[in-house]
Formats: structure tokens, sequence, C-alpha cells
């Protein structure tokens, strides 16, 4: 196996050597993480690989390897082959655990490409792609716009004159991945080696593009509802893919779960009497604070937003903010003190004996 093939670069190759690390040690790259296990291909194959525990007894949580990690290997073709370090990522997409006190964990690295996916359809939103850029800027890796379902549409120029404005100098694709419309289009941008990531919601047709620009059925794809024009959810597996093609495609849940999707989505339809009110305001970007011919304080001052609501939208406005923030590679790299030592904390606790 080439692992070149799988992305490994002049960037990591580089980092490889520089740590002059022990010489049975190996590079290789996580291509799907399991609960207790990874699944790491290398030169010599395909391994199962756990972390080797004295190699990260003192790591940061974020240290940990992740899907799209490139690593130090200890090959043990027939064994549990055992994984001894993280190269340093130039992406990544960071989500929170569900514990408070714990830092966030890393769902994927090492892309080069975030396809912010939306479809020509009812289900699009100009607000939510918005959303989607700044974490994808924030990631590290480059954004591409994909409209999928041009088929159904007849206001395409429409979607793509707003989609041009809204995300000016990021190309724009609109596909038809059923019948491949655009699809050469869009592969032209690829090359082998580079890898992408999906971002964007429920039933937008993530699955159906993979397959598509795979030329075979690599993801299962759900049907769609037509009250809704939503899919079902159907992705379930955490895989990274391989495709002919030489592109890999990396889909975890845990995209879906990056809190921006979920939340923003559910901020506007908690919130869609403020946000309609929102669009009253003289300025395109009011913060809704003090700014001149502010329509939300207009309504709060009347009495015809109740002041509690308001406060929640608020509330949710900062998390999302947060949220955006904490997928900045920049800025992750500035908490890694603060996260040491809240893990250092952790550690600290006494163990129960047995
Ligand atoms: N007409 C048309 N239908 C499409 C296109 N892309 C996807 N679909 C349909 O839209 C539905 C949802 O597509 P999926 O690919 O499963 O969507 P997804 O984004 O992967 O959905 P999740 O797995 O729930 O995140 C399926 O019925 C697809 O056949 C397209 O370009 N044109
Ligand atoms: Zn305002």
């Amino acid at each position: 196996m080439n692992l070149k093939e799988y992305g490994y670069n002049d960037f990591f190759a580089a980092q490889f050597a520089e740590l002059e690390l022990p010489e049975q040690l190996i590079p290789g790259r996580v291509t799907a993480v399991f609960k207790h296990v990874m699944r790491v291909v290398s030169a010599d194959g395909e391994h199962l690989a756990k972390t080797k525990s004295s190699s990260f007894r003192d790591a940061l949580r974020t240290d940990w390897p992740a899907i799209g990690d490139f690593v130090a290997l200890e090959s043990h073709p027939s064994d549990t082959s055992l994984i001894h370090k993280v190269l340093e990522r130039k992406s990544i997409f960071l989500r929170d655990d569900p514990d408070p006190d714990m830092p966030p964990q890393v769902v994927a690295a090492n892309f080069d490409y975030c396809f912010l996916v939306n479809s020509a359809n009812d289900d699009f939103n100009i607000n939510r792609l918005e959303r989607y850029l700044t974490v994808a800027w924030n990631s590290g890796a480059n954004p591409v716009i994909v409209l999928t379902k041009a088929d159904l549409s007849d206001k395409l120029s429409y979607y793509m004159d707003q989609l041009n404005a809204a995300a000016f100098g990021v190309p724009v694709f609109a596909v038809d991945s059923i019948s491949g419309t655009g699809l050469d289009e869009l592969r032209s941008l690829l090359s082998p080696g580079e890898t992408i990531v999906l971002l964007g919601s429920s039933g937008v047709g993530k699955s159906s593009l993979v397959n598509a620009l795979a030329g075979e059925e690599r993801m299962k794809t759900s049907g769609i509802r037509e009250d809704d024009a939503r899919g079902r959810h159907t992705t379930t597996h955490r895989e990274m893919h391989l495709l002919p093609s030489g592109i890999i495609v990396i889909d975890t849940p845990g995209m879906r779960g990056l809190g921006i999707g979920n939340a923003a989505a559910g901020l506007e339809e908690t919130f869609q009497d403020i946000e309609e009110i929102a669009q009253q305001c003289r300025f395109g970007d009011c913060s809704h604070h003090n700014e001149p011919g502010c329509a939300v304080q207009d309504a709060l001052e009347n009495g015809t937003l109740a002041r509690k609501h308001y406060a929640n939208w608020e509330k949710l406005r900062k998390e999302l903010a947060y949220n955006e923030r904490k997928n900045n590679i920049l800025l992750m790299r500035q908490d890694k003190q603060q996260w040491k030592a809240i893990s250092k904390q952790h550690r600290a606790k006494p163990k129960k004996k047995v």
C-alpha cells in the first residue's frame, strides 16, 4: 500500500523525519475510529491499532488520534499495532464533550476541502450557509459550496447568485448527483490524495454526492419526505473512503454534531419570530443592541416581543458564536494550556481502590 494515496505528503513526511523517531516506527493514517480500537493504513497494509499508553499518558485530549490523523506507528501486522504519536494537523474539527468539564474532542483532521452542501429546493438557507462557512474557514481547510439537486429547481441562477454574493471568492458548483450533471467541474477541482469532508443538513444529498463522485454506492442514501423537503437521517457509520479517482472522503456522524448545524437550524425554528423582526432592522449586520433603526429593540420597547424570549435568543446566539470559535484551529492552540490544566485536574482525582 502506498501511503501517498492516502494523502501522505511533504508536510507530514518532513515532520516525521524531523521527529527522529526510533527506526521501527512507520507513518500511517487513521481511517476509522471505533470505541476501543482504530484502523490505520500504512505502507505495510491495514492495521488495528491502539495508542501506546506510555506515550499518551501526559497528552492533551486534542492530541489523541482522530479520523484523518497521520501517526507514527509501531507495526504488529498480526496483532494490535501501537500509535506512538500524532503528527501536527493541517486542519481540524472539534466537538464539545457531553461533560461540560471536559475539553472538546477532535472529530476529524487533515482535510483539504470542506464541502458545504446545500440543496436547490425549499431547504435552501443562506444564513445556515454563512454559519457553515465560518466553521469551514476556521477549520484550516478550503470551503467549497456545492448546490445539490440542481435538477429539481427552476430557480438555479437565483440560488447561484445568492451563494456567490454570500460567499465571495468561494467556488460554487451546482450538481445533480443522480444524472451526474456538473460533477466533472467539481472533480476537476480535486487531485488524487486530497481529502474532503462534507457539511450539510440531513437529506441535502451528501451521501448521494459521495456515491456520484465514487461512481459506485459507498454510502446509504435516504428517501426524501415530501412534506418538509428533508431526508431521513441514514448515515451512521464513521469512516474514511478512498474513491476510485484517488479522492479521500471523511464522513463521521460527529460532523453533524458540530453544534453548528443542529444549533443553527434550531435557532431559526425556535426563534423564527425574532428572525423575522430582525429582517426589518436598518443595518444588515445589526447586533440588536443599540443600533439606530433596530426593529428588535423597537419590538421590545413596545412589548410585541417578550424580554424573556429575546434573552433566550441572545443566549443561544452566544453559544453558536462560541461553537464557531471553538473550531478555530489557531485559537485552539492558544487554549492548549488551559486544557492542559483541566486534564491535569481530571487525572489528579484519586482513583478508587478495587
Ligand atoms: N433529484 C435529485 N435528488 C437527489 C440529489 N441528491 C440527492 N438526492 C436525493 O435526496 C435524498 C437524500 O439524499 P442523501 O444523499 O441520502 O442525503 P444526505 O445528505 O446524505 O442525508 P443524511 O445521511 O441524512 O445526512 C435521496 O432520496 C436522494 O436520492 C440530486 O442531485 N438530485
Ligand atoms: Zn436590530
